[in-house]
């Protein structure tokens, strides 16, 4: 069994609009998303989250909400995708462009569905409506969708313990 890749996605909702960034290398290149990337040794995903967002985009947020579980498998890859994606309302600093991102602010009515991976237009209503969710996306290639399965969920679980020892914390 291969471990699952764990990233982490953030996304900042301030009451109209969301902070969105253009992927402008790397995984996902040429699409609209929240910041996120690789959850490293030593590190909780929470301090990724925190981490990442400011890296990409110059901002810290105090107070990261765990909202969503992605998982994703691609089709020939034993590796999945697990994507652990938070929220925030505030923020300290001015979203700043960086080499791997450029930030612009989108009114929740006008989120750029078609310049975003495909599995987003699924979850991102049930984020704007303030609820959390729980799905599985398997992908053929970087635009096809083949399965899906997404809950609204009260309560996120997930196996901690597993991800401790993986990252060597316990
Ligand atoms: C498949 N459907 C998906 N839907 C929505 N979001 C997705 C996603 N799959 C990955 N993501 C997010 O995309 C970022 C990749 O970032 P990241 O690992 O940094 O990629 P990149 O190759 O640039 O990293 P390195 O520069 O090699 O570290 C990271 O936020 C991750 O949560």
């Amino acid at each position: 069994m291969v471990a699952n890749k764990l990233l982490t996605l953030v996304l900042i909702r301030q009451c109209n609009r969301v902070l969105l960034g253009y992927k402008k290398k790397g995984f996902g290149v040429g699409r609209w998303n929240g910041f996120g990337g690789k959850v490293e040794q030593g590190e909780t995903i929470q301090q990724a989250a925190a981490r990442e967002l400011h890296e990409e985009c110059g901002v810290e947020a105090h107070s990261l909400e765990e909202i969503g579980l992605l998982k994703f498998e691609f089709v020939g890859d034993p590796q999945w995708l697990e994507v652990h994606v938070f929220t925030a309302d505030t923020f300290k600093g001015e979203p700043t462009e960086s080499e791997e991102m450029r930030p612009q602010w989108y009114n929740i009515h006008s989120i750029p569905f078609n310049d975003m991976w495909p599995d987003d237009k699924y979850w991102f209503p049930i984020f704007l409506k303030g609820a959390k969710f729980s799905g599985y996306f398997k992908f053929e290639g970087h635009n096809n969708i083949l399965k899906t399965e997404l809950k609204e969920v009260e309560k996120l679980h997930y196996n901690d313990y597993e991800h401790f020892k993986l990252n060597g914390i316990v």
